[in-house]
């Protein structure tokens, strides 16, 4: 079979096993062990996929083929999630809620929302119907992949189903309105229970806790304080604050100095901070993974639907695909996860002409895709 990839040093691959070992921390605490089993007849575990919108069926038919070429035991099974209305609210399907809860994982490709208008965000409406309260955003470099800065290795975890996001608004009178900033002090404890502890299984020193209670006195003030009462319960690990407009500033003048530490956040904060991070550490929001973290974990890219190269066969799957390595190694199904990954990787730092444009390469989402399933041992 033909090798598109020059062969990796062991540096290399040793830096690619400590990229996939704090993907996969978070598969250690918390969520605790995948308990999802496989079909007895066939061997195969059951994931549903949400394809998404806009690029999402181009990046999700790369995951699909190249999970098919590296005969990784996954049945898919499309997931269909709307947008439903009920009484005017944006809802989850049962079908979807059922499909879901009885996988306890899965995949999704970005869903587009509205601006200002119709139906509200599903991406919220999924965090918020199943729980899933903490959304760990890791942020890496690739090595021997040149972009702005080397060495980059953030990871935010936002608070997911709370904060600006919490989809409570009202016109008061006329020309003013009021969106509220829920905070609230149990999702503030489990998701900064969850960051301190990912901190520590990783071997971090320090968790920030990125806010801007100099301002929102109460609302950060509450989440700062949950963080401060937790800390004795982890010696190990300095807890630490920063201001979210420092946090800005220190991430673009030197982003390597994070290295030691890992970020827990409101969700607007991290929402900005790991589209910020996709960029310092890769300069691309294409390869940037993600998984929103509850009972049943939902992995998905950070990126949103990209509609301006949607149906164009230019998307960088990568981002998905990385996403799905992390679901893999949730799941125990490592051989796999280091297969992809590495293959991923591989055709990715193989030159130009292999990577996607958002990388300044000639390939596209087919050529990109092929190439790793030529890499795939
Ligand atoms: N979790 C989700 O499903 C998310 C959904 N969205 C939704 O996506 C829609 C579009 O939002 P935008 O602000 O345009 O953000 P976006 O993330 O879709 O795109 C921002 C920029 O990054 C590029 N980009 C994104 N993914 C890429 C990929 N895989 N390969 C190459 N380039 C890529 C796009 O071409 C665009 O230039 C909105 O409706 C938004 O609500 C946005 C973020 C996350
Ligand atoms: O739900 C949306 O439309 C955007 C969500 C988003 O930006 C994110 O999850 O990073
Ligand atoms: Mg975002």
């Amino acid at each position: 079979m033909l090798k598109v990839g020059v062969p990796l040093s062991s540096k290399y691959i040793g830096t690619i096993s400590k990229l996939r070992y704090f993907m996969t921390a978070a598969d250690k605490i918390s969520i605790g062990n995948f308990k999802g089993k496989p079909n007895p007849e066939t061997g195969n575990y059951t994931v549903p996929f949400i394809e998404g919108d806009g690029v999402g069926p181009e990046i999700s038919k790369s995951v699909r083929t190249i999970f098919k070429a590296a005969k990784v035991p996954i049945d898919w099974v499309n997931c269909d999630i709307g947008p439903l209305l009920i009484n005017g609210e944006t809802t989850i399907p049962q079908t979807a809620v059922d499909q879901i809860n009885n996988s306890l994982i899965a995949l999704k490709g970005p869903l587009a929302t509205p601006v200002g208008q119709g139906h509200r965000s599903i991406n919220l409406t999924l965090r918020k119907t199943f729980g899933l309260f903490a959304n760990v955003r890791p942020a890496k470099s690739i090595p021997n992949l040149a972009s702005t800065y080397e060495n980059v290795d953030l990871i935010v975890i936002r608070e997911n189903t709370e904060g600006e996001y919490s989809g409570i608004e009202h016109e008061i009178v006329p020309g003013v309105v009021q969106s509220i900033k829920l905070i609230t002090r149990k999702a503030s404890e489990k998701v900064i229970k969850y960051a301190f502890e990912y901190t520590r299984s990783i071997g971090r020193s320090n968790l920030i806790v990125v806010h801007k209670a100099t301002i929102q006195r109460r609302g950060d003030g509450l989440f700062v304080q949950t963080a401060q009462e937790m800390a004795d319960k982890y010696p190990d690990v300095n807890l630490k604050l920063e201001l979210i407009d420092n946090t800005v500033l220190n991430c673009i003048m030197n982003p390597e100095k994070y290295a030691d530490s890992v970020s827990v956040c409101p969700n607007l904060y991290g929402d900005i901070l790991s589209d910020l991070n996709s960029g310092l550490s890769t300069g691309s929001l294409g390869l940037t993974p993600s998984a929103n973290i509850g009972e049943t974990v939902l992995y998905e890219a950070v990126h949103g639907s990209a509609p301006d190269i949607a149906g164009q066969d230019k998307a960088n799957p990568t981002a998905l695909l990385l996403s799905s390595v992390m679901m893999l190694n949730h799941m125990g199904l490592q051989k796999y996860a280091d297969m992809i990954e590495t293959a991923v990787l591989t055709t990715i730092t193989s030159g130009k002409e292999f990577r996607t444009a958002d990388l300044g390469g000639s390939a596209t989402t087919t050529s990109f895709t092929k190439a790793v399933i030529e890499n795939l041992n």
